[in-house]
């Protein structure tokens, strides 16, 4: 019912723009991804932590418009060891700051003071972090997916084989940060994949979101300057007012 609304929504307005300007958003190849994210950083002189901030903002945002904390209290953020990870643990910490209970399993940790911070920031904002696999998902209510984004190569290397079975076998609703994890960027994901019932893309969607199949499909990271989204002919939508985040 709601993506047949949202589809009449795309088609007709969207937030009074008229029908005649709106494009279709661009989906990236995994290449235009990684340039895009370096010239934000060489071109545009943002810093990793800056763009990671407002990003995970933007996915505790999303969620919380799809999974209030009200119905979903306990959140597992499970955090992969690139950057896609450090966005998990940004996202963690702001939704303990908006009333969930949230936890951290983060295996693969790294000793780069930005995410040594961002450790430290969760653990003093009462997010517990764990490095070993809990016991059992059933207590939690919802599972962040930040495994991993853009970079990811396939197949999944052994270390994380147990918790990507647990996410493809779960029936928690999950909310993938970026990517849902284990999908080839620009394929097809396998039938047996993940299944997210929440996408948050950053910057723009990546190719394998034409598959996305679940409720909600949001677009976060309100970060890019025009002059870039013209380069990449992103035609990124309007985001609502001071919104950081916006369903597509
Ligand atoms: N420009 C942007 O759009 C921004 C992107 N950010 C985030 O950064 C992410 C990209 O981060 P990174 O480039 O660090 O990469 P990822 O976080 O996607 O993953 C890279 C890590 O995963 C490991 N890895 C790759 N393939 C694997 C496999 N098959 N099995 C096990 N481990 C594997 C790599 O060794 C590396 O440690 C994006 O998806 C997004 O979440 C945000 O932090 C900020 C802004
Ligand atoms: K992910």
């Amino acid at each position: 019912m709601l993506n047949i609304f949202n589809l009449f929504r795309k088609l007709i307005f969207t937030d009074n723009i008229p029908a005649q300007s709106i494009k279709m958003v661009k989906y990236l190849k995994q290449d235009e991804a990684i340039n895009i994210d370096q010239e934000l950083f060489d071109v545009y002189k943002f810093s990793v932590d800056q763009l990671m901030e407002l990003a995970g903002l933007s996915c505790a945002t999303a969620i919380h418009k799809c999974f209030p904390p009200n119905d979903y209290k306990k959140v597992l953020v499970i955090c992969g060891p690139g950057n896609n990870g450090g966005d998990g643990l940004v996202c963690a910490r702001h939704m303990q700051l908006f009333g969930y209970s949230s936890e951290v399993y983060y295996p693969v940790q790294t000793n780069k003071p930005l995410y040594c911070n961002l450790v430290h920031q969760c653990i003093n904002s009462n997010v517990t972090v764990f490095n070993s696999l809990p016991e059992s998902i059933i207590g939690y209510d919802i599972l962040v997916d930040a495994l991993f984004g853009f970079s990811f190569k396939p197949p999944v290397r052994p270390t994380f084989l147990n918790i990507m079975d647990i996410l493809k076998t779960t029936n928690k609703p999950i909310c993938s940060i970026d990517i849902p994890s284990g999908w080839s960027i620009e394929g097809v994901p396998e039938s047996d994949g993940i299944k997210p019932e929440l996408l948050i893309s950053l910057t723009a969607p990546k190719e394998c979101a034409r598959s996305f199949k679940g409720k909600y499909h949001y677009l976060g990271g309100r970060f890019v300057p025009k002059a870039l989204e013209n380069k990449y002919q992103l035609e990124l939508p309007p985001y609502p007012n001071a919104e950081c985040c916006v369903q597509l």
